[in-house]
C-alpha cells in the first residue's frame, strides 16, 4: 500500500475567499445537479440544503442541514457511517465550489465522534482552510439537532481543481449530452 500524502495545511497555503460570482453570505446554495445524491431532491438522496456563512478570516464557509431518515440506518436506529462521509463530501465539495470549480475530492477523512439517531437533524459546517495551487484544504463539523449542538463528527479533506476535460473524458457520454454538451466536444476530448 502507498501511504497518502498528508491533509495538513501547508504553511504556504493562502486564505481561499469566495469567487466574486459565488452566492453571498446568507444565500442558499443552488442544487448543482438535478441527479446529485447529495443535494438534489431525490427520494434516495441525502437532500442536503446549504447556505453560505460568514467566516472571521474571510474564507469561504457554508452551513448545511440534513434530516436523518429511516432508510439511512446502519446499526438499528442509527445513521450509517458511510452516509456521514457522503454528507461531508457534499458539504466540503459545495464550499470548495464557492472558491473555484470544477474540483473533485482527492482525499476525505471522517472522525465519528458520537452516534447519530435516525429522526434527528444534522447541522454541518464546511470551511476552506487554505489553497495552494490546485489543492484546496477543507474541514467540516457535524452538530446534532442544532447548529451549535453536540459535535458528532468531524472531517478533513483535500480537493483538487480539475479541467472540464476530467468530466468530458470520464462521465458517460449520454449524461453529458443530456446537459447540452455537443457530441463532437465529447469525442474531441476522448480522441
Ligand atoms: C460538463 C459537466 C461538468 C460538470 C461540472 C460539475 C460541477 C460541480 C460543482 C459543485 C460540486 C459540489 C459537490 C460535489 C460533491 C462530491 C464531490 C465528488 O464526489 S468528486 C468524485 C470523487 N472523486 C474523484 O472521482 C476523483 C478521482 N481521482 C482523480 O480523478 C485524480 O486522482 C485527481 C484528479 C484527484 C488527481 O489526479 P491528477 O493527475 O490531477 O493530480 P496528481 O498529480 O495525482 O496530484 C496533484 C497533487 O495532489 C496530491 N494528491 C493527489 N491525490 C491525493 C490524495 N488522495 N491525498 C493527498 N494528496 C493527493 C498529489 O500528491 C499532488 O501533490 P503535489 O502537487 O505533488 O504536491
Amino acid at each position: 500500500m502507498v501511504a497518502s500524502p498528508s491533509l495538513e495545511l501547508p504553511a504556504e497555503a493562502t486564505v481561499a475567499e469566495r469567487h466574486e460570482k459565488a452566492p453571498a453570505v446568507g444565500e442558499r446554495i443552488p442544487v448543482h445537479s438535478a441527479v446529485c445524491f447529495g443535494c438534489a431532491d431525490l427520494p434516495h438522496g441525502l437532500r442536503l440544503e446549504s447556505w453560505v456563512t460568514d467566516d472571521e478570516a474571510g474564507a469561504a464557509a457554508i452551513s448545511s442541514r440534513m434530516v436523518l431518515r429511516e432508510e439511512q440506518q446502519g446499526a438499528p436506529g442509527l445513521l450509517h457511517g458511510g452516509l456521514l462521509t457522503a454528507a461531508f463530501d457534499e458539504v466540503l465539495g459545495s464550499v470548495v465550489a464557492l472558491v473555484t470549480r470544477p474540483c473533485v475530492t482527492a482525499r476525505l477523512e471522517t472522525d465519528f465522534r458520537a452516534p447519530m439517531p435516525i429522526g434527528s437533524t444534522l447541522w454541518l459546517r464546511g470551511r476552506v482552510d487554505g489553497r495552494l495551487g490546485r489543492k484546496l484544504y477543507v474541514s467540516g463539523r457535524a452538530h446534532l439537532d442544532a447548529p451549535d449542538g453536540p459535535v458528532v463528527g468531524t472531517a478533513s479533506a483535500l480537493f483538487l481543481k480539475v479541467e472540464m476535460d476530467h468530466f468530458l473524458r470520464n462521465s458517460r457520454p449520454e449524461d453529458l449530452e443530456a446537459l447540452g454538451v455537443p457530441a463532437e466536444r465529447i469525442r474531441a476530448a476522448r480522441a
